[in-house]
């Protein structure tokens, strides 16, 4: 099955657009997890199993899992992720981007060793250090566009007076992956929930892709605000599902022993929120 078609099937079985970030920090981690690698399994794994049912998609974020050398513990959470909630596809949130011969590691890296259904991508070298990613079948690919942080403004927010019509950088990114760069319908975008004039304006660019919305809770993101930009109608062929992230608000809801009922509590009151928000006046 395809990535897309995987998050369909998710969304409508869960009835989530909700993506739930697995971004462990052991500093936070409640009292009787360890604060170390096998920790970090742990505490995520209790995070899944408390969510499965409520999340479109599950995001672990590589670097809190290398940065404890708990890649082993990143394997094998992906491998039991698929036994607890097989119906929810993971996006390994890397921000790889490097030339064709090292972006081909990265993506076995992704794809091959971790197994992750989809990954995140820098589109800052071009074209060939995406391709790589899209020659696994049936994997996503989502391109940063416009981030959620400010920062993404020094960038992204530039005209290229050398492309027709002088875009923003990210309006060009979106054309591109909605357009030629989109080969075999792959390509998402990362949004931040943030800016939801900029969503609006990546959706109507981008009116078929997936977009992978994180900025909702702790960077302070309106969730309705970010539906009603982005979302365009129930699954169907030619609107892009919407997928927004949330993870220290949900990871850290409680940080004594209830921590997973806590995280499942959050997890629906956003899940609902986001749901809400589509429905008509
Ligand atoms: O523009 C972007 C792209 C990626 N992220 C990632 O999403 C989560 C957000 O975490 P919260 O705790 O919900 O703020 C994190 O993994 C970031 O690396 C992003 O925030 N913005």
């Amino acid at each position: 099955m395809t990535f897309l078609n995987q998050l369909r099937e998710a969304e409508s079985r869960n009835q989530s657009m909700l993506c739930v970030g697995l971004d462990p920090e052991p500093s936070r981690f409640p009292t009787g997890i360890t604060r170390d690698a096998e920790g970090i399994h742990d505490f995520c794994l209790a995070i899944v199993e408390a969510t499965a049912d409520l999340a479109i998609a599950f995001k672990p974020q590589i670097a809190y899992f290398a940065a404890h050398r708990a890649e082993p513990q990143l394997e094998r959470l992906i491998a039991r992720m698929r036994e607890v909630a097989p119906q929810v596809p993971i996006i390994l949130d890397a921000k790889r981007g490097d030339i064709g011969s090292t972006a081909e590691q990265y993506a076995r890296e992704a794809f091959e060793r971790y197994g992750a259904d989809a990954v995140t991508l820098s589109p800052f070298m071009g074209f060939d250090s995406v391709a790589p990613y899209v020659q696994y079948k049936g994997k996503g690919a989502f391109l940063l566009c416009r981030t959620s942080n400010p920062g993404g403004d020094d960038l992204q927010n530039q005209r290229l007076a050398s492309v027709d019509g002088q875009p923003l950088l990210y309006e060009h990114i979106a054309r591109l992956a909605q357009g030629p760069w989109n080969l075999n319908g792959q390509l998402g975008l990362v949004v931040g929930a943030t800016y939801p004039q900029e969503i609006e304006r990546v959706r109507e660019l981008a009116p078929t892709l997936p977009l992978l919305i994180p900025g909702v809770g702790a960077q302070g993101g309106d969730a309705a605000a970010t539906v009603r930009a982005g979302w365009r109608g129930e699954g169907g062929a030619t609107s892009g599902p919407v997928i927004v992230n949330s993870s220290r608000a949900i990871l850290y809801a409680s940080s004594d022993a209830d921590f997973a009922d806590a995280a499942r509590a959050a997890a629906r009151a956003t899940r609902d929120a986001l749901n809400a928000a589509r429905a008509p006046d």
